[in-house]
């Protein structure tokens, strides 16, 4: 359960104490690929509970810098912190665990197992996340009435459209709620129906305390989003 401490997200522990949730910072960001830099000198804030969009032209290195905040990518130089925490410089162990307790990635490929039901899928990412079996169909169920697909929990996944499928991957988040959620493009593949519902989840994954940060190429999605990161290639 997240709350409101002094204006800032937070939640409570076991004992019933209230924490302040982490907040991203990055400083003097630097990659380079082949020979050509992509970003340079870059910095942010992040706070918990609000969705980020960063911007601009294709190859401007968004989906490099989405990948270097979920550790998927190295960088250069600069440093990532989260809470406490210096990202860049974890150990594998570390960056597991941080996979499965505080990372969720939203593809715009989806990345579901098509085959498998909708129920498997999310019973799989729960079962990697560490949730007892007892508290995995339950989950399931919430998860997916608030994506508006209770019924589609026994249909196979590539019978379902490609907004559907979107919502059953946000669906596998919300089973978590994860506190970083990065999403490349999610709402590239989606008619503005869709686009709007998918919109509409990840400010409800926001409202419930997970910090959202999405690339995108469309202005109208970076208006629904409460900052931007714009990336400028170097000419
Ligand atoms: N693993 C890689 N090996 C070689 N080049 C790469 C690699 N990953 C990215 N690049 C190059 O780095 C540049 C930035 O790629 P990136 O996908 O981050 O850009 P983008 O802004 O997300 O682009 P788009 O909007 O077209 O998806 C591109 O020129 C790309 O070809």
């Amino acid at each position: 359960m997240t709350d409101i401490f002094n204006g800032i997200q937070a939640e409570t522990d076991a004992a019933g104490t209230l924490h302040p949730l982490a907040a991203l910072d990055a400083h003097g960001l630097t990659k380079g690929i082949n020979g050509r830099t992509l970003w340079h000198d870059l910095g942010f804030h992040i706070d918990p509970g609000t969705i980020t969009a960063i911007t601009g032209p294709s190859g401007a290195g968004k989906t490099t810098l989405l990948n270097a905040i979920g550790l998927l990518e190295p960088i250069d130089r600069g440093a990532i912190t989260y809470g406490h925490q210096r990202l860049d410089r974890l150990n594998r162990g570390s960056i597991r665990r941080l996979y499965r307790e505080t990372y969720g990635f939203l593809f715009q490929n989806y990345a579901l197992v098509d085959q498998w039901t909708v129920g498997r899928n999310l019973d799989l990412a729960m079962s990697s996340a560490g949730i007892p079996r007892s508290r995995r169909a339950c989950l399931a169920s919430r998860s997916l009435a608030q994506v508006g697909l209770a019924d589609k929990r026994d249909a196979k996944v590539y019978t379902l459209s490609g907004g559907e499928q979107q919502r059953v991957a946000i669906a596998r988040l919300l089973t978590r709620s994860p506190r970083i959620v990065l999403a490349d493009e999610p709402t590239a593949a989606l008619d503005p129906d869709n686009v709007n519902r998918v919109m509409n989840l990840l400010r409800g994954l926001a409202d419930q305390g997970s910090m959202v940060i999405m690339t995108t190429h469309n202005p109208d999605i970076v208006s629904l989003t409460d900052q931007h990161i714009t990336l400028m290639p170097d000419d």
